[in-house]
Parts: C-alpha cells; structure tokens; sequence
C-alpha cells in the first residue's frame, strides 16, 4: 500500500502574547498572511498528500475563501474548528485527519519551515516512528526554584529548543492523544510531551533551523520581516 502523510497546521489559537488586534498567523509579512507561508510549503511539497487547517470556528469561512482558494492550497481538504489549549485543537486535527501513515504536527505560527526540514522530519518519522524538529541552544539555560533564584542548570549540550513540525505515526500519537484527553486538565506544551507522558516512548530530534521561529511577540515579526527580505 502507498504510504500516505498528512499534514495538521493549528491556527485555532488567539495570540494573546502579540497584544494585536489581529490574530497573529492573519498578520501580513511581506503581503501575506502568517498562516501563508507554512502551507506553501505543505503544499509544494511532494510526499505531502493532505493538509488539515485546525482555526477558529469564526475564522472558517475567512481561512477557506482569503487563504485556501485565494493562494490555491488544493491539498488543504479539511478544515475545522479547534479547542481552547493547543492540545485540544491537534486532537480535533488528528480526528479530521483520518488514517493516513505519518501525521505533521505545525505550528500555523511558524511561517519559517523549509523543504529540508520537512524531509529531516520524513526520514525520522520512517526511521523511529516519532521526530521533533529542534535545535541546540544557544544560551546556558537555567532552572529555577520556586523563589525565582537559578537553581541548577543543565548540561549545554543536552538542551534543545524543539519546534514544529512534530512528526509521528498516525496511530500512535492518535492513541497518545485519546487517552491524554481522558485526563483532567493536562500540563502538555508540545505534541512529543504527549507521547511521553501517555507511552513513555521518546520521540527522535531531528534539525531544525534557527529560522524557524515561532510568531509569538511583537519583536518575532520583525524578525521574520528581514529573514524574509533575505530570500
Ligand atoms: N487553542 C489553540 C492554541 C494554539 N494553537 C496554535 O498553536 C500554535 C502555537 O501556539 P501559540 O504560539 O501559543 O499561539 P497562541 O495560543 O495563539 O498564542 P498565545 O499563547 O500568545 O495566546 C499556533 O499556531 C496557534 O495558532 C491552536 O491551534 N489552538
Ligand atoms: C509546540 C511548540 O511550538 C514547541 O516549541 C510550543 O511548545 C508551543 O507552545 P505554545 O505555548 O503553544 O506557543
């Protein structure tokens, strides 16, 4: 049988930390929406073969007629309404997405993915069953205690700042998720959190990039204003 991937691209959130009118994945860079930019990619790329947009149940029809058709995102087949966390718009993805062989966790936020690292991500999810893209940081990271003093740190090279697309065999991170929202209001920031908590199974780093920043303050657009001149 041939080996099917799908795409979910969460855009259901509000933006809170960019204090802007707008939600942040509708603001324009260079003349197009946020949310633009990652669906290209999906869309060029080859072993993709459906994408599910998760967005607000208001922004349905907006998604549909100014993203989807203006831009001519064929692959974009479905598109529904997302839940109040994070968590619960993947899951609704998962759900839309139906039984596919790997599934693409992205952040609708992240305008900065790239055909390489979609295909870093394709070769891990084949290879380990679960991937995350991330990259080593930069800065000494310190944990702090409860009174706000640094604590201890970790070990530079074992700190990695994980990003989007998370990649994973359908039906194990659709089961991961099921049982996760059985629980009672769960502390999960990212998708490989989920596998964790629920399987215990690791999920694989694979690169990233520096650029694939996620939109989540002001300053972040700036950002993504000279990294997209640069192209
Ligand atoms: N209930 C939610 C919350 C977030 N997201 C999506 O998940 C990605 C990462 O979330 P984040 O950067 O936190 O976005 P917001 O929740 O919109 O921002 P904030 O936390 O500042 O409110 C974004 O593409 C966002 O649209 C989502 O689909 N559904
Ligand atoms: C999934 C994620 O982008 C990985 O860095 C991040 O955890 C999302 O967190 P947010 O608080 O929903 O932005």
């Amino acid at each position: 049988m041939e080996e099917r991937n799908t795409a979910v691209v969460l855009a259901a959130g509000r933006g809170s930390r960019m204090n802007s009118d707008i939600q942040k994945q509708y603001l324009l860079i260079k003349g197009r929406p946020v949310l633009y930019y990652s669906l290209a990619q999906f869309q060029q790329c080859l072993f993709i073969d459906e994408v599910v947009l998760v967005t607000g149940r208001e922004e349905i029809d907006y998604c549909r007629k100014e993203i989807v058709q203006k831009y001519g995102f064929t692959k974009v087949q479905k598109i529904v309404a997302g839940g109040k966390e994070r968590y619960h718009s993947v899951y609704e993805g998962l759900k839309a997405a139906g039984t596919c062989n790997y599934v693409y966790i992205h952040d609708g936020a992240r305008p900065f993915l790239s055909r390489e690292i979609l295909e870093r991500a394709h070769d891990g999810v084949r290879q380990y069953g679960a991937c995350v893209a991330a990259m080593p940081v930069k800065d000494t990271i310190k944990i702090s205690d409860a009174q706000g003093f640094a604590d201890y740190t970790p070990p530079r090279e074992q700190v990695w700042a994980v990003q989007t697309p998370q990649v994973f065999e359908y039906r194990l991170i659709t089961e991961a998720y099921a049982e996760l929202m059985e629980r009672e209001e769960p502390a999960v920031t990212d998708d490989a959190m989920v596998l964790e908590t629920v399987t215990g199974q690791k999920a694989k780093l694979v690169w990233g990039s520096y650029e694939n920043i996620k939109i989540t303050t002001p300053e972040d657009l700036k950002i993504a204003e000279i990294f997209l001149g640069e192209t």
